[in-house]
């Protein structure tokens, strides 16, 4: 039997990673090839059992709380797997990964590449490494209008780097936009430290 292949899409939130996602899933169910999707059960953002896109289509997904969980749901006979939100998972996604595409599946995870701290996430970082197509997606700059937007600038000060939201706290910008953004932050954080 054929080893299945791995395909990864990443980029800043808004690029249409998970709207990328369900059109693959589409391809499958349309086939009546049998499948599955999962999602870690940390993004509610919209809904526990269902990925949601930002243009409001969504899909039915298992909600995981580790990778640990996704072997022992699959009945063997699913032709691909499909995760999204890849970024809340653990490092040992990637040997999860391996040993489904070893065994003859296909599979498609979706994630993001870079924090707001322009870190990598290591995951993303993993399974880009084993994939077979990587797709590096972008946003509309909510700064500058222009189609550059690599990275997600986050707009409140509160929350790590994990940090489940939209954009209450987030925009997708492009490289040139982020520096500006963070030099003037950067500088009002200054002038509050000296009082001004
Ligand atoms: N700045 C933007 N650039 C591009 N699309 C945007 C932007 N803001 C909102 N959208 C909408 O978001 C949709 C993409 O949403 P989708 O949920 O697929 O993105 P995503 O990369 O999975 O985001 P997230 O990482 O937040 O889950 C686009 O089709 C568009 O309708
Ligand atoms: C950019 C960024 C997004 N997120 C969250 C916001 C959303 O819930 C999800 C991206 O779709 O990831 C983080 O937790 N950390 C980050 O650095
Ligand atoms: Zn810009």
């Amino acid at each position: 039997m054929a080893t299945g292949n791995l395909v990864v899409i990443v980029g800043p939130m808004y690029s249409g990673k998970t709207s990328e996602l369900i059109s693959f899933i589409e391809i499958y169910t349309l086939g009546k090839k049998k499948i599955k999707v999962f999602k870690p059960l940390l993004d509610n953002r919209y809904n526990e059992t269902s990925i949601v896109s930002h243009s409001n289509t969504s899909v039915k997904a298992i909600p995981i709380n580790n990778s640990a969980e996704i072997l022992p749901r699959l009945d063997g006979d699913e032709k691909a797997i499909f995760i999204d939100e890849i970024q809340f998972l653990d490092e040992s996604l990637r040997e999860v990964v391996v040993e489904m595409i070893n065994s003859g599946k296909d599979v498609y995870c979706a994630g993001l590449d870079l924090s707001y701290k322009n870190n990598p996430f290591k995951v993303t970082s993993l399974l880009m490494s084993h994939a077979d197509t990587v797709i590096k997606k972008k946003a509309v700059c909510h700064e500058c209008g222009e189609y550059k937007g690599t990275i997600t600038y986050k707009t409140v000060e509160n929350g790590g780097e994990i940090d489940v939201g939209g954009f209450e706290k987030y925009i997708a910008v492009c490289r040139d936009c982020y520096l500006e953004l963070n030099k003037s932050k950067q500088n009002q954080n200054k002038l509050q430290n000296q009082g001004g």
